[in-house]
């Protein structure tokens, strides 16, 4: 349960959602604007603390650990990509890459460094500031931090969001390969149904609770789910 505010302008943004994200799965979380999709992955990944429930990454229970503790298994086992890249301007793209290792005062695996540059498309690029490439080549190193230190698991927020769709397809392409080659597992979270059929299963959530999965997702059947929820499906995304 997660509630924002108080009063008369509480929102429940989680109520009594429940969710296994398995190992090694490509999982996408769907629902209209305002179901609790950023509130859900922002808890799962221990970035935001929810009022009541429990948070497991394995057997480490989130929601028992300090801040601290908090923070250093995210750095250790979790990867981000999320719409606003954060990429450090005044770092190039082999440094932006590699900032996760960096900050734990690791130097990256040369082989996986040169393996994840070349499905990323960044061989020319490495030398670059993040002002000197485009919005899909910011995405794209974006990726590259996430899955430089090999994390557990993986969340993307709208990868996709600032991509043509050459790009979009592209992009994820390689995280459907990286759990397929990798073993990796990954939470996306979407509001495009052709995203969403990249993903081995789709979990939909409307006003704060998981209330459909679609295994082995179809761009159409996930289309024919999402008008089953409350908001008509030509207006999620809005
Ligand atoms: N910091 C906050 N303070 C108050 N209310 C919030 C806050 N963050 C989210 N909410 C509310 O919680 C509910 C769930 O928001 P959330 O961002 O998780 O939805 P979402 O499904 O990700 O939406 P969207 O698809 O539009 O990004 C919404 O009603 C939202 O207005």
């Amino acid at each position: 349960m997660k509630t924002y505010g108080s009063g008369d302008a509480a929102v429940r943004a989680l109520d009594g959602a429940s969710v296994t994200i398995p190992a090694g799965q490509f999982t996408a979380v769907m629902g209209p604007s305002g179901s609790g999709k950023s509130t859900l992955v922002h808890a799962l990944a221990g970035l935001d603390t929810i009022d009541s429930g429990r948070v497991f990454v394995g057997d480490a229970d989130l929601t028992a650990l300090s801040e601290r503790d908090r923070t250093l298994l995210r750095r250790e086992r979790l990867g981000f990509v999320f719409q606003a890249f954060n990429l450090i301007p005044s770092l190039t793209a082999a440094e932006n890459i590699a900032l996760p290792l960096t900050l734990a005062g690791r130097r990256p695996d040369p082989a996986w460094l040169a393996e994840l540059v070349d499905m990323l498309g960044l061989q020319n690029r490495l030398g670059h500031r993040p002002s000197e490439l485009s919005g899909g080549q910011q995405q794209r190193v974006a990726v590259g931090r996430a899955l430089i230190a090999r994390p557990d698991l993986v969340f993307a927020d709208e990868p996709t969001g600032n991509l043509d769709s050459r790009h979009g397809a592209a992009l994820l392409s390689f995280l459907r390969d990286a759990t397929r080659t990798l073993g990796q597992t990954i939470v996306m979270v979407t509001h495009d149904p052709v995203a969403a059929s990249y993903a081995d299963r789709v979990v939909f959530l409307a006003d704060g609770r998981i209330v459909d999965e679609l295994p082995a997702p179809t761009p159409e059947a996930v289309l024919t789910r999402m008008a089953r929820l409350d908001v008509p499906a030509q207006m999620v995304g809005a």
